[in-house]
């Protein structure tokens, strides 16, 4: 974040050099054979420094790294003030330099721990109380629907960082759910997404609950009127809407214009990022369906990675790890993706979430100073829940041409231990054998030897795996709302090292707006044909097509 170009430091030419000229050296087979103690060198267990219960255990030594490797990257790390700038972003300095503000999500999950002096970061601790009070109450079915009943059913009206975080949380917490309260997440502006949910929702029992930041995101504006619209259809009273419809947003203004009262508005502030606001108000559905307690839980779990991040030495400290060997991928080997693995199926959504955490944060080609960077930078994200991505892409990872870098997470129990946990110890087998196989494949020796000697050359050769495809794995005890916090707070942190590594900013976004614009304008014109102008032929003769068949 410092802006200066990554390819002008010296550890990055460093770097290069190293992997022109050993490149061929780094073989997995090779570097496992030749140190016996490569496994204890390349892991680290994370122990949480509140909790020892929260702990996991990162392996990366199948990476294509060696020891000066490794600590040239570390060097990297150095010459790009990557220490200065966390400082900085913990202190509440405005990193966010294109929009002048804090980046500040820690200060969401401290507790009082970091001193921090920013506006609005001395209400953190009231709005935490409204969040439980107000959970509570729904939950305890204290609070009443217009008609006196207790609310069964919330809709949460949001999208991106208002939707996705509490998608994914919701998701990986369920086993900690209170039953009897079921969540929906509406975010596409097609009306499909919210006609689906309302079809099951009785607006007697509903709560809807309006997530947005700016409070002027049409998807989710668009999509709170309709809503509100459905509910007064059966609630007739205007005065009703305060009983089924909360806010949670900076934007008092526009959520007092939309109907909401300020006692049934959740606040949060500018320096928290849309994409990592799921620890702010934006996490109400999460404590909604979690309960308060639990909510806590998983923000004192971010707590301990972000006081490991701020205070562990960078050779041991995790997010910088992960961080590092990305780059290596990204900007030396070429690699365009980065996958996200976790073999637990709570964990589905977890990909989904980090498509918009990694790439809306370092999917940018302007340095913080301005110039064109000459490197890569945000990896593609993408993976799905082990073993369903087995049967789908995994053919690709371990045959195809690419070389994909992927990151395996799973939970060493499981909270459904279905006939003796048979379930999980298959789910396990196959999460240990994959980065096995992805990294020692199988020569064509081996098959000639398994196939016999009738078996056709072109029958060998696709049955070889050439292995040397690269992988970390983390292993921890249980899912648990802590547990998650530090997963979360772990990707979280080294998206910011890779961003600094970059010399960009990854707390701002701008490169959603220019489709908004466009959108805009055109919503203008869809009308008649007469109206469409000032675009492409293409562009134009699509929306032509579109307007033979317009039906409203
Ligand atoms: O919470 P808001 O203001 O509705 O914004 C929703 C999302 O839109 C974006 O601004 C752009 O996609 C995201 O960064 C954000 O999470």
């Amino acid at each position: 974040m410092s802006g200066r170009l990554a390819s002008d430091y010296t550890a990055w030419k460093k770097l290069q050099t190293i992997y022109d000229t050993e490149k061929s050296q780094l073989v997995l087979k090779d570097l496992f054979a030749q140190d016996a103690d490569r496994f204890k060198k390349f892991s680290k267990e994370y122990v949480s420094p509140d909790d020892p219960a929260v702990t996991f255990l990162l392996d990366y030594s199948k990476n294509l790294i060696t020891e000066p490797i490794f600590h040239t990257l570390l060097d990297l790390v150095r010459e790009a003030g990557v220490e200065t700038y966390r400082d900085k972003m913990f202190s509440g300095e405005h990193i966010n330099t294109s929009e002048d503000r804090a980046v500040l999500h820690v200060a969401l999950r401290n507790f009082d721990e970091f001193k921090i002096s920013e506006e609005g970061v001395s209400e953190v601790s009231a709005v935490l109380q409204h969040i439980r009070q107000f959970t509570e109450s729904v939950r305890d079915g204290s609070w009443k629907g217009y008609t006196g009943k207790s609310i069964d059913t919330i809709v949460n009206i949001g999208i991106g960082g208002s939707d996705l975080g509490p998608v994914m949380v919701t998701e990986a917490l369920k086993a900690y759910s209170k039953r009897g309260l079921t969540a929906h997440f509406v975010s596409n502006i097609d009306g499909t997404h919210l006609a689906e949910t309302l079809r099951v929702c009785n607006p007697e029992t509903t709560l809807f609950i309006i997530a947005s930041k700016t409070f002027t995101t049409q998807e989710t504006i668009t999509n709170a009127e309709s809503a509100r619209e459905w509910f007064l259809q059966s609630a007739k009273d205007k005065a009703h809407v305060a009983k089924h419809f909360v806010a949670l947003s900076t934007n008092t203004k526009a959520v007092t214009a939309f109907g909401i009262s300020q006692e049934n508005m959740f606040q949060f502030w500018d320096w928290v990022g849309g994409r990592y606001s799921l620890w702010s108000a934006i996490g109400l559905s999460i404590a909604l369906v979690i309960g308060y307690d639990n909510f806590e839980q998983l923000l004192k779990g971010a707590h301990g990675m972000d006081k490991h991040f701020k205070e562990t030495p960078l050779e041991k400290n995790l997010p910088v790890i992960l961080a590092v060997i990305g780059i290596w991928y990204n900007d030396f080997y070429g690699s365009q993706t980065q996958l996200l693995l976790p073999y637990d199926q709570y964990l589905h959504k977890f990909a989904d979430y980090f498509q918009q955490g990694d790439m809306e944060s370092n999917g940018k080609f302007v340095t913080k100073g301005g110039q064109r960077v000459n490197y890569e930078t945000g990896p593609i994200i993408w993976g799905a829940a082990g073993t369903n991505g087995q049967h789908s892409f995994y053919q690709l990872i371990h045959q195809g041409t690419k070389l994909i870098p992927a990151d395996f997470i799973a939970p060493a129990t499981t909270l459904n231990p279905i006939r003796d946990s048979l379930h999980h110890r298959i789910l396990l087998s196959n999460f240990f054998a994959q980065p096995e196989a992805l990294a020692f494949g199988k020569t064509e020796e081996q098959v000639r030897k398994e196939l016999g000697p009738n078996a056709s050359e072109p029958l060998i050769k696709s049955k070889v795996f050439e292995g040397n495809r690269p992988s970390n794995s983390i292993i921890f005890p249980l899912l648990t709302p802590t547990t998650l916090g530090a997963l979360i707070a772990l990707y979280e942190h080294k998206i910011f090292v890779q961003g600094v590594v970059w010399g960009i900013n990854s707390f701002d976004q701008m490169g959603v707006e220019l489709g908004k614009v466009l959108a805009k304008a055109i919503l203008a014109q869809l009308g008649k044909p007469e109206d469409v102008t000032g675009h492409d032929s293409s562009t134009t003769g699509l929306i032509h097509y579109y307007q033979k068949y317009r039906k409203e």
